[in-house]
């Protein structure tokens, strides 16, 4: 439990809150260098993105029903083995502070990204302009999600696309320690290159990292201009113990 939660909140100073802390650790990381590892690979680290007390809060509430409007076992739907909660709005709190905050460092990425991909999309500055557009398109409902795995689930490649209109970056966040809380389960993107056998790629993460990835394309440059590649991901099987995760996709669901 976060201690915080034992205090009454008018015994918090404001840099002691949750959200305040991560809006500094999001403002404090070399943007210029994650817009270098995305253009290099298609996905970025931000470490340490969460505090472990954070992560196990998230985690904890996995129960929390009234926190989220749908549920999926993935094994009905030939998705893998786990299962996973899509968020209700209104979202808690350090999810639309992860979201709303994460966006506007991701949003001229993924402007530049489109030109060079020849996509005419342009991402506005504000995460609200952009979901007042989703919602316009009839995409109204939230997409951030938790997921959770035991021993022997794994979630197959795939690709989060829920409409017409696609932010084209995403962040999934480890809640559980590898090692400690479980074994295996290991985050993976696959790329497709045109004409080309599929690469993987298996992104190390410990408690409380993020991953910033390509929803479903990234463009590469190559010696006419740059082209697209296809990505997914997944989750190789769990050999041991829990592994939960936070999804922070940024359009919404049709
Ligand atoms: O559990 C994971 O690491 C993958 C989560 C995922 O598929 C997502 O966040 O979209
Ligand atoms: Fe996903």
């Amino acid at each position: 439990m976060n201690a915080n939660a034992t205090k009454p909140i008018g015994a918090l100073t404001p840099a002691q809150r949750p959200c305040d802390s991560i809006i500094e650790r999001i403002e404090n990381f070399d943007w210029t260098e994650v817009a270098a590892q995305l253009d290099a690979s298609g996905r970025a680290l931000l470490p340490g993105l969460l505090n472990e007390d954070s992560c196990a809060a998230i985690a904890q509430a996995y129960h929390d029903d009234a926190r989220y409007r749908s549920r999926v076992v993935m094994a009905r739907h030939g998705f893998g083995r786990g299962e996973y909660r899509y968020f209700r709005y209104p979202l808690p709190d350090t999810v639309q502070t992860l979201r709303e905050s994460l966006y506007p460092r991701l949003a001229p990425i993924a402007s530049r990204w489109n030109r060079q991909m020849g996509v005419a999309v342009e991402y506005p500055q504000r995460l609200d302009e952009f979901l007042a557009r989703c919602h316009d398109a009839g995409q109204t409902r939230p997409t951030p999600l938790l997921l959770r795995y035991g021993e022997g689930d794994y979630n197959c490649l795939h690709q989060d696309l829920y409409g017409e209109h696609v932010f084209p970056l995403q962040v999934a966040i480890l809640l559980s320690q590898p090692g400690r809380d479980f074994d295996g389960g290991e985050f993976v993107l696959t790329e497709q290159r045109p004409r080309m056998q599929s690469r993987v790629d298996v992104v190390p993460l410990h408690q409380g990292d993020a991953v910033v990835f390509a929803v479903h394309q990234r463009p590469v440059s190559g010696v006419r201009g740059h082209y697209r590649v296809n990505l997914r991901h997944g989750v190789s099987r769990l050999h041991a113990g829990q592994r939960h995760t936070l999804g922070v996709i940024f359009h919404d669901a049709s």
